[in-house]
């Protein structure tokens, strides 16, 4: 893959030599030609004596790349590295030497097909009249849409200026400025990542939902989007409260179209959420805590390149649950609905672990390898996640509990705020500020960090709310039993998705036990996705061909890829339904964003 960074197994730039401070960027979007032209002037601070710079990009037509003098450059697009683009490499006229300041400008222009971006058509929205544009750039789809060092590496900060058709409005994950002739101006004065770069385009409304937020969505879901994320607020006080300032000024959501792939994205000032959040009930509250705590870990403190992926993910769940939890105003309660919380995310993380990856996958790994052109897209699912947030649940317990704990969270955030960082550096960390407690001695490091599967320590979880869900599925495992609706009536929406998940760890239920608790559950007429999706799965198991019509919906109907991936999985494994999945995928893809298509084509095995 060409001469690789040293820091980043997924990027052909070299920051250690030369590293992007701030970047401007003017950009025009051209929905006819599904393009954005721009310049960008990347400033960048020089490291060491350097001839030339190297940048990711992927799919730019590059048309001119200059010094701020306005000297032309010759530059050079290396071979094509499927999925990872290519390196653009820049000549200097002369040796640039450590301590200098380089502006270089480059003419641009992406390609209708760039991996960061969807544009839709007017009948892909809501509205159904304008077209519309949104951008995910995590975790190395920036340089499709930018000539970029495109490494979490690489912290820079930005300001842009966007010319779009006038009825638009244009959003970026920066503060908002003048909105004059067309052009709208963003800053953001707080460095981040290439990934975190993010850009939204549409005929779009807006409500406060706070002194500092607004919700933006199409005119058709603001209302409900508005109900929705009314407490949001409540949730940034919450997390200032545990983790201190907020300060990316501005926390605004953005509810984008159905196929955006995934439940939110921690864009800075400007969370991008899916519709499929809108349950009516604030159920799905806890994607916008998540989201909110990246606004610390993940986009303030950052994982040096994607094999420290658990260092933004793990830690955001981690503190998702607590601040979840500190909701809650009775200790005990609280406590109680943190471990159940944590006992779903286990739920999930051994399914990832014994039936979508299998034990020895070493993508089950804390700490994975991505090197050899091992896409980041590719190594994603909830392992980072949840075996991420177990280990730090276990760290907390071993060495003193929350009390303790929170301080060095603090203390963690402190320390690395604006920084990039690698598992031996938190290591080191936490073992230089624990260093009189005995306890630290006892951690297997190695089975934590490298090992593949299942983590080597469980926390003793409370599991007075799982209790009702434990009893009920014993009871519907016994044979002649009575099914009805009161067995489901106390439950509340994350009880039934754990009762829901459990059923997916066993065997297929038959058919005619699956219908009745279908119906007796009110599960068939549930609109709460993260039910529906759980649901459809068992239908699938259970070979429902009548619920093949509902599964298929769902899946054209959203692009949620929490959701449609293991939908596609399972009816890819019922051999009988295998090739009318494949046609569905197909007559679909064209509809799907980029990381959707990609990963779906895999699971479909599409291109072995
Ligand atoms: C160990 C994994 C290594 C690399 C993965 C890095 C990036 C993965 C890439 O596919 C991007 C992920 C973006 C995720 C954004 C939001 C998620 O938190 C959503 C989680 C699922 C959902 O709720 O829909
Ligand atoms: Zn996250």
């Amino acid at each position: 893959m060409g001469a690789l960074s040293p820091l980043d197994p997924s990027s052909f730039s070299r920051p250690e030599l030369a590293i992007i401070r701030h970047v401007s960027l003017l950009l025009n979007v051209d929905f006819e030609s599904k393009v954005l032209n721009g310049v960008a002037v990347l400033n960048f601070d020089v490291l060491e004596d350097v001839g030339e710079l190297a940048l990711d990009i992927s799919n730019l037509s590059i048309e001119s790349v200059e010094l701020e003098n306005g000297t032309k450059l010759n530059f050079d697009v290396g071979d094509t590295v499927p999925n990872f683009g290519s390196k653009l490499t820049i000549t200097l006229p002369k040796q640039a030497l450590v301590g200098e300041k380089l502006k270089v400008r480059i003419k641009y222009a992406t390609s209708p097909t760039a991996s960061a971006l969807q544009w839709l058509d007017p009948n892909q929205t809501s509205g159904k009249k304008h077209p519309y544009l949104f951008s995910q750039c995590q975790p190395i789809h920036a340089r499709s849409i930018i000539p970029c060092q495109d490494s979490p590496a690489v912290k820079f900060t930005y300001d842009a200026e966007v010319t779009a058709p006038e009825e638009f409005t244009v959003l970026m994950s920066a503060l908002r400025g003048d909105v004059r002739s067309n052009k709208t101006s963003f800053r953001q004065p707080i460095p981040i990542p290439s990934y975190l770069l993010a850009i939204a385009v549409g005929v779009l409304e807006q409500r406060s939902l706070g002194p500092r937020s607004l919700v933006w969505s199409e005119k058709e879901e603001i209302e409900r989007s508005a109900w929705e994320f009314a407490e949001t607020e409540k949730y940034l006080q919450a997390a200032e409260n545990l983790c201190g300032p907020y300060v990316w000024t501005q926390y605004d959501l953005l509810v984008l179209p159905p196929s955006f792939p995934y439940g939110g994205m921690e864009n800075p000032c400007l969370t991008f959420v899916t519709p499929t959040l809108l349950a009516g009930d604030r159920s799905q509250a806890d994607v916008i805590v998540h989201e909110i705590m990246h606004s610390w870990t993940g986009n303030l403190v950052t994982n040096k390149n994607f094999e420290h992926f658990w260092l933004n993910e793990g830690f955001t769940v981690f503190l998702e649950r607590k601040v979840a939890a500190s909701l809650i105003s009775d200790p005990a309660e609280a406590k109680k609905s943190r471990d159940f919380h944590s006992l779903l995310g286990l739920q999930e993380l051994s399914e990832a672990v014994h039936q979508e990856l299998g034990v020895e996958n070493q993508l089950t790994r804390l700490v994975v390898d991505l090197k050899n052109c091992v896409h980041p897209d590719d190594a994603f699912s909830t392992v980072p996640y949840e075996k991420g947030s177990l280990f730090l649940r276990y760290l907390e317990d071993l060495l003193g509990g929350p009390g303790v704990f929170d301080d060095f969270m603090r203390s963690y955030l402190n320390q690395f705020k604006q920084k990039s960082l690698d598992t031996d550096q938190f290591k080191a960390y936490l073992l230089n500020y624990f260093k009189d407690n005995e306890q630290l001695k006892s951690v297997d490091w190695n089975a934590w960090l490298y090992t593949s599967g299942m983590p080597p320590v469980i926390p003793q979880y409370d599991t007075s709310m799982t209790k009702s869900v434990t009893s009920l599925l014993e009871k519907i495992s016994q044979s002649n039993v009575n099914i009805s609706s009161a067995d489901v009536r106390a439950f509340t929406p994350h009880q039934l998705i754990h009762f829901l998940q459990e059923l997916l760890e066993r065997q297929p239920l038959p058919l005619d036990t699956l219908r009745l608790l279908g119906r007796e559950y009110g599960l068939e007429t549930n609109t709460n996705s993260e039910i529906v999706y759980r649901w459809l799965r068992l239908c699938i198991r259970s070979r429902d061909h009548e619920k093949l019509s509902n599964a298929f919906d769902f899946v054209n109907h959203q692009g949620r890829m929490k959701y449609v991936r293991p939908i596609y999985r399972d009816l890819y494994a019922w051999e009988e339904v295998r090739d009318r999945a494949i046609d569905n995928f197909l007559k679909n893809e064209q509809y799907m964003m980029h990381v959707s298509a990609y990963t779906l084509r895999k699971d479909l095995h599409l291109d072995d």
